[in-house]
């Protein structure tokens, strides 16, 4: 029962991946109309967003509510765009850039990290927050799992991470070999894992593992407070979340900037990032989507 209102077949598209070009986009300085998916949305009332269940970046609460942070900063947005309805299709982290392109849905609302490789295939606002990874691990640590590393050094210990998730390179990038990968559709499922004695270990971003554990409130796990965050390249590694864009919706994107850079001066950013757990720590700044789009 989760909004499925928009799963029409993408009839301008071939099979050959290409979206006709929105040239109009920036005509002629200044008093063009509004063109693509913006316009389109101002002009229902409504968006599409696709996001992946991840508590607490975009998911379905108790009451079947779509919320999260990542939803909620778009749902006052999209508002002030004068979009007032988010319709939410459910799809598989791993799945949403495809959906994305398929025009399943309009944006990627789920707090997804921006990187070069993705940057290729769409077009990310800029960043919400800022994270690390973390890990869980059996009550007691009884691997002594404290790292990506150590799970490396020990043939024996198991991982489960999410498909599509950054946290699936850097476990790679640390010298886990795939057969000490156990690769989940979904957080719950990473949790399933650990709990029945699959892995482990399960490692998403720190938000999203401290939720699967409170809401799993199994005294049989718990997660490693002293977990080295994984090194890429020699650097500690630090995702920045946002919303994603088809590469054409440029003027979806600039008008979504200019939005959320006044609630980052107002301060109503972190207010909603509060309410999901974050802290001031977890602002992102003022990095933006083009410098880590470069790497
Ligand atoms: C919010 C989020 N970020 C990571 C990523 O972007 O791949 C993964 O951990 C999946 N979820």
């Amino acid at each position: 029962a989760c909004g499925q209102n928009n799963n029409t077949p993408d009839a301008g598209n071939n099979g050959n991946g290409s979206v006709p070009a929105n040239n109009n986009a920036n005509a002629s300085g200044g008093n063009s109309e509004a063109t693509g998916t913006l316009a389109d949305a101002q002009k229902k009332g409504s968006v599409t967003i696709g996001f992946a269940n991840e508590n607490p970046y975009a998911y379905k609460d108790a009451d079947g509510k779509l919320t999260g942070e990542a939803v909620e900063i778009a749902r006052v947005i999209l508002e002030r765009l004068g979009i007032k309805e988010m319709k939410g299709e459910l799809t598989e982290f791993t799945s949403l850039i495809a959906g994305l392109q398929a025009k399943r849905f309009d944006m990627i609302t789920a707090g997804m990290f921006i990187n070069p490789k993705r940057c290729e295939a769409v077009l990310f606002a800029n960043p919400e927050y800022s994270i690390g990874a973390a890990i869980a691990v059996k009550q007691g640590n009884p691997l002594k799992l404290t790292s990506y590393k150590s799970i490396a050094d020990n043939a024996k210990a198991k991982v489960a991470v999410m498909a599509g998730a950054v946290e699936l390179d850097y476990l790679k990038a640390s010298g886990i070999p795939d057969n000490q990968m156990i690769i989940v559709p979904d957080q719950d499922a990473a949790i399933s894992a650990l709990q029945s004695g699959r892995v482990d270990a399960m490692t998403m971003t720190g938000p999203a593992l401290q939720s699967r554990l409170d809401s799993a409130k199994d005294s049989n796990l718990e997660r490693v407070m002293d977990f080295e965050q994984p090194l890429v390249d020699g650097k500690e590694v630090t995702g920045y979340g946002a919303t994603a864009f088809r590469p054409d919706d440029t003027s979806f994107q600039e008008a979504y900037n200019a939005e959320l850079e006044k609630m980052k001066e107002s301060g109503e950013l972190l207010e909603i990032l509060k309410q999901f757990g974050f802290t001031e720590q977890e602002l992102p700044g003022d990095m933006t989507s083009s410098q880590l789009c470069e790497g």
